[in-house]
């Protein structure tokens, strides 16, 4: 554990499991608060529950969320329904390309932004749909243009720096994209609250309505619930399409430089799932290295090294050092993923980490790419199966080839933004023969 001072702030960065643990979990109550950052606050008015503090709000708002994602298996938006069926849209698509170079990031972000969208809104868009594509290009402009990325990053850190050129239009960027979020949630809040049935919800939305008690005949939600309800599915927005899009495309490039492992995932899928059978959620208890490969790309490639920023909302004494109230503590991800006391060799990518002696998948504390306690990712359930389905989908279909000619997209280097992302790149994917 060690702290830096960043302008008037003081930032403690938590650099073991053991530490962020017990921060998270046994302080988390006085360690889950979060700072204010105007460049979110100018738009969200802190009405979005990652930048909620820990207080009574944000508790209730926490619970009706689980409560929320639990209800929706009885839907027809259930997430492993949607992703099952998106994971064949993704399968149609791509197949349309076999053979060609292919950016492959634009159809995962459409996956993984249609995901959302049904869990929320209970819709789906074709992948070239004009209006939706604006929405996921919003949600991930800051992966997307590394240049403007690098600013907002700054304006996080320096507040002051978004009323200066060449912040000041970075800003004003961020704002306009932000505001094109919440207008499009606002109509499907709208539309959602016009023809909500409470004997037959349909996704997210509805069952916050019915959560709130709000009927066709009242009509309006109070404009505190409509803030609170717009700021959740914003979230799940803007949280839920770029981690996991990243994550996946990550996972692409080590198949990349490693198709030996590719082999290895394909010949496990082959032999557990049938050719005709589509691969549920379900079969990862039975595809121990799929899911091994997956937990060493989320170790490997950890895309949130720093995790999100908590503040302390009181005094606290953490491992006898002495924390006062209003510091802000980073968990370093990253060194609890590449620490040799947790991984031996950490800077070598191998999925048999994670797998014991008898041949079962393991999954490690350590590996901790959502975070733990009270704060802890509110969507991995989501993004785990997500994930799982559209790689597993892809390798079952197809061989992911690297383009001839060109050289591989580096495995070590990537793009430092918001998240940590692999530097572009396209593939060739090949129909497998097996299957046609
Ligand atoms: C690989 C994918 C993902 C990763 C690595 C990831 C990681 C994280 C991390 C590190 C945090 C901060 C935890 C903390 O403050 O200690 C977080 C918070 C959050 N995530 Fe995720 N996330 C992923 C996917 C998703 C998805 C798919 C959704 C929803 C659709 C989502 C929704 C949220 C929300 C709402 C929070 C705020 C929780 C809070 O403030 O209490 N995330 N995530």
């Amino acid at each position: 554990m060690f702290s830096i001072k960043l302008l008037n702030q003081s930032v403690v960065l938590l650099t073991t499991y053991e530490v962020i643990q017990d921060a998270f979990t046994k302080h988390g109550s006085v360690m889950s608060d979060r700072p204010d950052i105007p460049l979110f606050s100018q738009v969200s008015n802190r009405n979005s529950i990652i930048e909620q503090n820990y207080n009574e709000t944000f508790k209730m708002h926490r619970r009706n969320g689980n409560k929320i994602f639990k209800g929706l298996e009885n839907t027809k938006v259930s997430m492993e329904k949607v992703t099952m069926e998106e994971a064949g849209y993704l399968m149609n698509y791509l197949k349309q390309y076999c053979g060609k170079p292919i950016d492959i990031k634009f159809p995962i972000y459409h996956a993984t932004a249609n995901s959302v969208s049904q869990v929320a809104l209970s819709k789906r868009f074709v992948y070239n749909h004009k209006g939706f594509q604006k929405i996921i290009d919003s949600s991930v402009a800051m992966t997307e243009d590394p240049t403007f990325g690098k600013k907002i990053f700054a304006i996080i850190g320096i507040p002051l720096l978004r009323h200066i050129p060449p912040f000041r239009s970075a800003n004003q960027q961020y704002v306009k994209r932000t505001k094109e979020i919440y207008d499009f949630i606002q109509e499907q809040i709208d539309e959602h609250i016009e023809t909500l049935d409470p004997d037959n919800v349909q996704d997210f939305i509805d069952i916050y309505l019915v959560e709130n008690h709000i009927s066709k005949t009242q009509k309006n939600l109070d404009f505190e619930a409509n803030a609170d309800l717009r700021g959740f599915i914003k979230d799940l927005f803007t949280a839920g399409i770029e981690t996991v899009s990243i994550t996946i495309n990550w996972a692409i490039v080590t198949l990349l430089h490693y198709p030996e492992i590719q082999a290895k995932i394909q010949q496990e899928l082959d032999s557990v799932v049938g050719s005709d059978e589509k691969i549920r959620p379900g079969h990862r208890k039975s595809l121990p290295y799929a899911c091994a490969f997956l937990e060493e790309v989320m170790r490997y490639h950890t895309i949130s090294p720093l995790g999100a920023p908590h503040l302390t909302s009181a005094d606290v004494e953490l491992s006898d050092f002495y924390i006062p109230k209003n510091t802000m503590i980073q968990a370093h991800i990253w060194a609890v993923h590449h620490d040799p006391n947790n991984w031996p060799g950490p800077d070598k990518f191998d999925p048999l980490r994670h797998i014991d002696g008898d041949g079962n998948f393991v999954s490690s504390k350590k590996v901790l790419p959502f975070s733990v306690g009270l704060r802890r990712c509110l969507g991995e359930n989501l993004a785990r199966i997500e994930m799982f389905l559209f790689i597993a989908t892809i390798l079952k279909h197809f061989h992911v080839l690297p383009d001839s000619g060109k050289s591989l997209p580096p495995l070590h280097m990537g793009i430092h933004g918001l998240f940590y992302s692999p530097f572009s790149f396209e593939v060739v994917l090949q129909e497998r023969s097996s299957l046609i």
